[in-house]
């Protein structure tokens, strides 16, 4: 499968990289790029009556125009429109004078019912905001009511952030070509793009040093094969114990969400570890799950030397007091080498006076340590990552996991994990289904889960989203955070077919 994800960047110098290589140079590839566009236009809009085709003045433009010279050699209606000639010496000049058909000025724009947009205004060069008569032009498309295909991404859009750039176009296909690139798959650039084709245009695979490929579209060939298997004389604790830490009596739910997470995410064993004002709410609600009485550092320090469990959970409903910020660095202290701890909700709040003694403790830690905040809690830990206009969801969490020395995962419809190493995924299969209370410590008790059964930190993030959003895309409509731990023996069994040996 070919994950990988390209910033426009990147792929501005695959390009260059091909065209050195040969034979096809610039010109060729696009061409192709023309010719593919042209084709997936045809195949899926047999039904347009003709083509409005709207030129930008860079190698964007000269894909539209090989794509409205190609229809016009299938005998089909084209229109044309530019504003600016593309630099003389250009492959786009060269296709410009390629193109029979004779390009209008923007303000010529009509729209013709039954007719189809092709827009190849900007793709990856897009530099500055879309004003003016492109905005102009963009807007009388939208109202126009028109499919529009676009070309690489829709004009407007930064490849780069998924956000839009100005004015941009609502794509109803938009194809690119050889990788996706980050706009495509980070909101809203991923629902801006419409039905997405990345399509061949003859950039040899080679041309890619996949070796320094930082950054995938996350998906189960990412990390499948650290899946934990049980093997056939596994018993409970050699498959992995994990620690959930309860609020007090008024906030148990949380810790009870997550063990049941970890639970049905094959830990072995799962043990609550509760406050003694709320045992006995969480004993009327726990069953295959243990609980434990821990107020106090002491308690848990006990538990920990007397049971050794391999994950635990810390932060759901845990309380932003000094218990807990006792509790995580007791955590980070005594996990053992395999120990996998993931740090959501209060324990991320609880530091969000001094994130950099909890940077400096993850860093000390021989534990793998996930944090998983959503937008609110990663302001509070990492001041000056906060989201912005022109800045990629991406970067911001591969800048975070750099400074905390902690996998994160930044939580929402395009949840980004990225590893302290550089690496990092995007989430592509969640559904707004998962906006529903409690559906984040699920999440954490999945990756503890999962890292409790020796899963290294960022595969089990990567995993754990997969799994948390794949079990709310199957159940759809009306789901609770209750239902996801549930869903998710269906999802692991269908995606994971057991080899019995
Ligand atoms: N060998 C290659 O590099 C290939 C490139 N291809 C196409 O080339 C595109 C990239 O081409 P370019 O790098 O020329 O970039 P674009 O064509 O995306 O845009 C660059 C041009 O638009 C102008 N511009 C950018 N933002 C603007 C704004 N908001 N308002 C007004 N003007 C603006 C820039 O000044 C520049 O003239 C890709 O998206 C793809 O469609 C394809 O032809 C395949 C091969
Ligand atoms: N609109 C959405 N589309 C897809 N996933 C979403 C959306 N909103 C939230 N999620 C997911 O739901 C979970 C919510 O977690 P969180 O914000 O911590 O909620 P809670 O604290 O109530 O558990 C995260 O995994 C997040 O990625
Ligand atoms: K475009």
């Amino acid at each position: 499968m070919r994950l990988e994800i390209l910033t426009p960047e990147e792929m501005g110098s695959v390009d260059r990289k091909a065209v050195d290589a040969g034979p096809l140079d610039g010109y060729g590839l696009m061409q192709n790029a023309g010719a593919v566009v042209a084709a997936a236009i045809l195949e899926r809009f047999a039904e347009a009556e003709g083509f409005l085709v709207l030129c930008g003045p860079g190698n964007n433009g000269g894909d539209g125009y090989v794509v409205a010279r190609l229809l016009v050699e299938r005998g089909v209606q084209v229109r044309l429109f530019a504003e600016t000639e593309p630099a003389a010496g250009s492959d786009a000049a060269r296709a410009r004078r390629a193109c029979p058909v004779e390009p209008k000025s923007y303000s010529e724009f009509e729209p013709v019912e039954r007719w189809l947009v092709v827009d190849a205004l900007f793709g990856a060069g897009l530099s500055k905001p879309v004003e003016g008569r492109e905005a102009a032009i963009i807007e009388r498309v939208r109202t126009s009511g028109l499919p529009v295909v676009s070309i690489d991404l829709p004009s407007g859009v930064s490849g780069l952030t998924g956000k839009p750039l100005g004015a941009a176009f609502q794509a109803d296909l938009t194809v690119t070509f050889f990788r996706k690139k980050p706009g495509h798959v980070l909101v809203p650039g991923r629902q801006m793009c419409g039905e997405l084709l990345v399509a061949d245009i003859g950039i040899a695979e080679t041309t890619l040093n996949r070796a320094e490929c930082k950054t995938w579209e996350n998906h189960p060939a990412l990390w499948r094969a650290a899946l934990p298997e049980i093997g056939i004389s596994a018993h409970k604790y050699s498959r992995g114990h994990v620690a959930v830490i309860s609020g007090g009596a008024t906030s148990t739910g949380a810790a009870r969400l997550a063990a049941r997470g970890a639970a049905r995410a094959g830990a072995g064993a799962v043990t609550v570890l509760s406050p003694a004002n709320a045992l006995s709410v969480n004993a009327m609600h726990l069953t295959s799950i243990m609980l434990r009485r821990a107020d106090t550092v002491e308690e848990l320090e006990a538990f920990l030397s007397d049971r050794g469990p391999s994950g635990a959970v810390l932060g759901p409903g845990a309380g932003t007091g000094e218990r807990t910020r006792s509790f995580a660095r007791s955590l980070l202290d005594r996990a053992g080498a395999a120990g996998g701890l993931v740090f959501d909700a209060d324990a991320i709040t609880a530091f969000r006076g001094d994130p950099e003694t909890l940077f400096a403790m993850i860093k000390a830690s021989a534990a793998q340590v996930v944090l998983t905040p959503h937008e609110g809690e990663f302001g509070r830990l990492f001041p000056g990552l906060e989201d912005a206009p022109e800045v990629s969801k991406v970067e911001r969490t591969r800048e975070a996991a750099m400074r905390s020395g902690a996998a994160i995962v930044l939580k929402g419809p395009d949840t980004v994990v990225a590893a302290p190493d550089g690496r990092a995924a995007i989430n592509v299969n969640a559904t707004q289904h998962l906006a529903t209370a409690g559906s984040g410590d699920v999440l954490s008790g999945i990756i503890a889960g999962l890292m409790a059964q020796t899963m290294p930190a960022f595969e089990a993030a990567c995993a754990g989203i997969w799994l948390h959003a794949e079990a709310g895309r199957v159940f759809g409509r009306g789901l609770i955070a209750e239902d996801l731990p549930e869903m998710l023996p269906q999802v692991l069994q269908s995606q994971f077919p057991e080899h019995v040996r």
